[in-house]
């Protein structure tokens, strides 16, 4: 399998992302410094959101926020202030159940509706990408995405015998303070009024939390495969009249196969954001 690397479109359209190619080369570029411009029109976004010259003379600095229509800065600020709000309320939930209860037994179900709700509503960062609002590749996001669309349907919602494991809250606490972190990022930046530690907690937090996360998700699915095997839950059996069968089962094993190429991949998406972000490093890209 490729590499995930973050390519820009020749000047138009939303960014792209393939799964090919030579590593990208880091330079530690200051923003302001002479070529900071050409290299990142060849190597960060596309210019969709920016109404960048083609040149790209206008490029930003890494870091700095793109010009969006009125509406497009409506909507995504809106959507980020409900998301943080969705996210801070599945969070005192959390707390106030343990507190209440002093045990995590109990925990999914009293919180499931409202995770279920924003996590299924965050399908629209793949539309955000997709229409070329948001800079983010459509390919790393939908991984993203889907992953945890995944975990919270087809597995934790629909394999009851494991909503009580340890390892739900491991995941629960992690994307949970990813999120309020990420939502609240992007908000205040909408606003222009973004706070330092935000910003720090956002490209420093998913250093420990990704782990965490994954973790937790691959625990909860080793966690389902018996009842998987047992039930035959989700598996067509031949013969049938489609002559076709699928096996959940397997289905579980290769996707815990997955993270293995796909995790890394996500892992040093956000290092390298952080290193663009936090440290003004700009990623070059040669298409050769
Ligand atoms: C069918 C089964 C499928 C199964 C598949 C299995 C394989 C799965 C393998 C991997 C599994 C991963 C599981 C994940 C677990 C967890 O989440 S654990 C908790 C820790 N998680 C994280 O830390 C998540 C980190 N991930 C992300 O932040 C994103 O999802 C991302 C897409 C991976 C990266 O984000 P990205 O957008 O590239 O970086 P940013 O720097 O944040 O943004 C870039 C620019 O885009 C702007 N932007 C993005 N979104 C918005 C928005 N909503 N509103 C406004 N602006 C937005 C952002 O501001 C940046 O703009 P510029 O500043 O102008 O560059």
């Amino acid at each position: 399998m490729g590499r995930l690397t973050e390519a820009a479109e020749a000047g138009v359209g939303a960014q792209a992302a393939r799964w090919a190619g030579p590593p990208p080369t880091l330079l530690p570029l200051s923003p302001t410094s002479p070529g900071c411009a050409a290299t990142m029109a060849s190597s960060d976004e596309d210019g969709t959101n920016g109404g960048t010259s083609e040149a790209g003379e206008d490029r930003e600095a890494p870091g700095k926020r793109r010009r969006l229509g009125w509406l497009a800065t409506t909507w995504l600020t809106f959507y980020n202030i409900a998301m943080t709000a969705g996210w801070l309320v599945l969070a005192i939930a959390m707390v106030r159940f343990y507190m209440e209860k002093g045990t995590h037994r109990g925990l999914y179900k009293s919180i499931q509706k409202t995770l279920k709700f924003f996590q299924t509503f965050a399908l629209l960062e793949i539309i955000h990408c997709l229409i070329g609002i948001v800079p983010t590749s459509v390919l790393v996001t939908g991984v993203q995405v889907s992953s945890r669309i995944f975990m919270v349907w087809l597995i934790t919602h629909s394999i009851k015998p494991i909503q009580n494991e340890e390892s739900v809250v491991l995941f629960l606490v992690a994307w949970t303070v990813t999120e309020i972190t990420r939502y609240s990022f992007y908000t205040f930046s909408l606003l222009d009024h973004l706070p330092y530690f935000i910003k720090w907690a956002r490209y420093n937090f998913f250093i420990i939390l990704y782990p965490v996360g994954v973790a937790g998700e691959l625990l909860t699915i080793y966690a389902a495969l018996p009842y998987v095997k047992k039930t035959g839950m989700f598996s067509i059996r031949l013969p049938n009249k489609y002559n076709v069968s699928f096996d959940y089962y397997y289905f579980l094993l290769i996707t815990m196969a997955s993270y293995i190429p796909l995790f890394p991949q996500l892992y040093f998406h956000m290092l390298r954001q952080r290193r663009k972000v936090l440290h003004g490093e700009v990623i070059v890209e040669k298409d050769d």
